[in-house]
């Protein structure tokens, strides 16, 4: 754990663990586990040697910005492009000379607030204005292999509980045929990204950011000015037409009527 992560949020709910950064699910003796554990624990080797890593000269640079004294995701910044933080092997670091590459490693934004919602259960307000391009959270929880989220999604759909995996899809840069996939669980362990609701007009997007793991953080960022007392939302996805369940309760003028599910394609 990073000394410099401050997280000071809780849950309402005592049956939910808070915890700050993902964790590795439950060893099930599988083969995927094995891997999986050896991809958590596995450290990213890509350490800059800056002497002030202020911009795309630094290895990890060009995706933040600083505007209005805060630093904020970059707007000119390629869609593809891949977020890499300056970690604690990186020579700004050690000298702790200026580094405009790390973000989402000191935690989430302050001025959220989980709010109880009549219609979808609780959800995520900010108190305070948010402007375009802010890092909100991390979507930390449980790493679970592909096999534990399909059994645990099936436990839920059976039950009518409400899902809180999230699967991540990445192209793999070594071949294009190759889908990364990361599945995140905040349902028992879990931060404050837990709470965001869906919308099919959402403020903010996910973009994956690694700093020191293979294992990418799903990190929420707001694509939009948000103001004070809005709800904070982003998409989960597409809808399934094979799998329409949920009604989506987004209110949004271009719902698409249905709640996405996970995809395990
Ligand atoms: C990640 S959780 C979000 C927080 C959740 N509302 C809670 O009370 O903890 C996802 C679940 O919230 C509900 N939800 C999220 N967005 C929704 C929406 N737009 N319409 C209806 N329900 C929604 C669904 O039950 C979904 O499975």
């Amino acid at each position: 754990m990073r000394i410099s992560l401050i997280d000071d949020y809780e849950h309402l709910d005592e049956d939910v663990e808070y915890i700050i950064e993902n964790i590795l699910q439950e060893n099930d003796n599988s083969g995927d586990f094995k891997k999986l554990e050896e991809e958590f624990y596995c450290i990213l080797a890509n350490s800059c040697d800056c002497i002030e890593c202020k911009n795309e000269k630094c290895s990890h640079g060009g995706s933040y910005e600083i505007k209005n004294n805060k630093l904020l995701l970059k707007e000119a910044r390629g869609c593809d492009d891949l977020i890499y933080e300056c970690n604690e092997n990186c020579f700004c670091s050690r000298s702790h000379s200026m580094c405009l590459n790390k973000l989402v490693q000191f935690g989430p934004h302050e001025g959220l607030e989980i709010k109880k919602f009549h219609d979808k259960g609780y959800g995520l307000i900010t108190k305070e204005f948010i402007p375009k391009g802010t890092f909100i959270c991390e979507y930390a929880g449980e790493v679970l292999t592909k096999n534990e989220a399909f059994k645990r999604d099936q436990l839920n759909q059976a039950s009518n509980k409400m899902n809180y995996i999230f699967c991540l899809n990445e192209i793999s840069m070594t071949s294009k045929d190759e889908k990364i996939q990361t599945f995140i669980d905040p349902s028992r362990k879990g931060n404050i990204g837990r709470y965001i609701n869906h919308s099919c007009d959402a403020n903010c997007e996910i973009i994956s950011v690694r700093v020191d793991s293979i294992i990418p953080k799903i990190s929420i960022f707001a694509k939009r000015d948000i103001c004070a007392q809005q709800e904070i939302t982003f998409s989960y996805g597409d809808v399934d037409a094979n799998n329409k369940t949920k009604m989506c309760l987004c209110g949004a003028n271009i719902c698409k009527i249905y709640l996405p599910n996970i995809s395990f394609s």
